[in-house]
Formats: C-alpha cells, structure tokens, sequence
C-alpha cells in the first residue's frame, strides 16, 4: 500500500520551509522530490522517517500502508533512508556491517540474508572486505543493501547517486528502481538530476523559503 505524506508546516524557528504539501507515493514506484537547497528537502524525508532534528517543527501526517506512522518512533515506522554518505562502519567488514541491520535469530539463517542481499545488489564474495576498500559505487550499493536488510515498507533516498559518474550513476538508478518495483514498496528520492525525474513516476518541486 501507498505511502502518504500530508505537510501543513514544515518550520525551522525562522521560517516555514513547506507548506500544504500532500504526496501519495504508489507501492513500486519512485516519486522524486527536486528543489533548490534548503527548500527542505532532507527535513521533510526527516520528518517521514522520524529524524527531525530539535529546532524543525513538523505539522503534519504521514501513513503507511493505511496506518498512521509519524506518532511512531523512529525504529517501528519500517522506512528505510539511504543518504549521500553511506554511513558504513569503517572498522567492521562489509558482511559485519549487513548483519548489523538482520532482526536477531538463528546465525546460519541470518548469514542467508546477508548473502541474498548482497546478491540483490551485485555485490556476491565481497563479505570479508573491508568498505574502506570498494569504490564509492560499490559502497553505495552495500548502504543499499542494509537499507533493505531491515525490510522496510517505504524507502526514502537522500541525492545516494550524486557522488557517482554518470555511467554508474545510471547503474545505480536502474538497480534501485528495479529493487522498489520487485518489492513493491514506495519510495521517496531526493535529487537534483533530471535523469531520475524521467525514470520516476512522479516528480514534486519545493520552493526555495
Ligand atoms: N536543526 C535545525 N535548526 C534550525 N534550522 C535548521 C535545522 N536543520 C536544518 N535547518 C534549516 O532548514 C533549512 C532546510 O534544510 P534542508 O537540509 O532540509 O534543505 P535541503 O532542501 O535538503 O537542502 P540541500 O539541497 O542543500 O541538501 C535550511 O535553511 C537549514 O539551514
């Protein structure tokens, strides 16, 4: 089912950043979010995720699957966020790293996991690397692939490509909205690339506050 973002203010102290924003994301598909910086863009998916940092106001509801989620505590929403930094650990290797984000259960079934998400994202054997080693791309891919360990029902993507060249940016692209469409999960992409808005079902523009 959809996810649904109803904004009526988003605010820091000084100003309102969004305001009267409704989204309705359909399950499978990407919805891109463009606009210039600080129209809000990373507050709001902080918002849907339940990061907001103190000082931004969020006025609004959000609903997944039907459900009101944005009185919910961060970890209980099941959205999952993939940013510009792929926050790996540096001091972990890349199978530790997804193993961090298996719910807790049997060692052998959660090493299936690790091993079939690495497999989705097209990363087979690099289990004893450290990420310190892989390419920006590479690295990209295993923050995907714990993103979607944690089984999210909604996935909010922070500019992820942005770092990367071109030919890979379009690898990325077509791996990410082949992984939406094949769990059939919303999705929320924050970009500045107009090579996302046309892969996307729908595109949304801030105004600059
Ligand atoms: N904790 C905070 N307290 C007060 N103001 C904040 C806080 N966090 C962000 N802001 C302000 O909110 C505005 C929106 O920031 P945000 O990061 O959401 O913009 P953005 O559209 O994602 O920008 P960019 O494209 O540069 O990443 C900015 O003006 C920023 O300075």
């Amino acid at each position: 089912m959809s996810l649904q973002i109803h904004v009526h203010h988003l605010s820091t102290p000084a100003t309102t950043l969004v305001r009267g924003l409704h989204l309705q994301i359909a399950p499978g598909t990407v919805h891109t979010l463009m606009g210039p910086s600080g129209s809000g863009k990373s507050s709001l998916l902080a918002a849907v995720c339940g990061t907001l940092p103190e000082g931004l106001r969020f006025d609004g509801e959000v609903q997944l699957e039907g459900t009101r989620i944005d009185t919910l505590p961060t970890q209980a929403r099941r959205v999952g966020i993939l940013f510009q930094e792929d926050l790996l650990f540096a001091h972990m290797t890349v199978g530790e790293n997804l193993l961090f984000a298996v719910p807790a259960g049997p060692r052998a079934a959660r090493d299936a996991q690790v091993a079939q998400a690495l497999a989705d994202v097209e990363m087979t054997g690099t289990t004893h690397a450290n990420p310190a080693t892989l390419s920006g791309g590479q690295r990209t891919r295993i923050a995907l692939a714990r993103a979607l360990l944690a089984q999210p029902h909604a996935l909010l993507l922070d500019e992820p490509f942005s770092k990367l060249d071109a030919a890979l940016k379009d690898r990325m692209r077509a791996l990410v909205f082949g992984l939406v469409k094949a769990r059939n999960i919303p999705a929320l992409l924050v970009t500045h690339d107009v090579g996302d808005v046309a892969d996307a079902a729908h595109l949304t523009q801030l105004a600059s506050s």
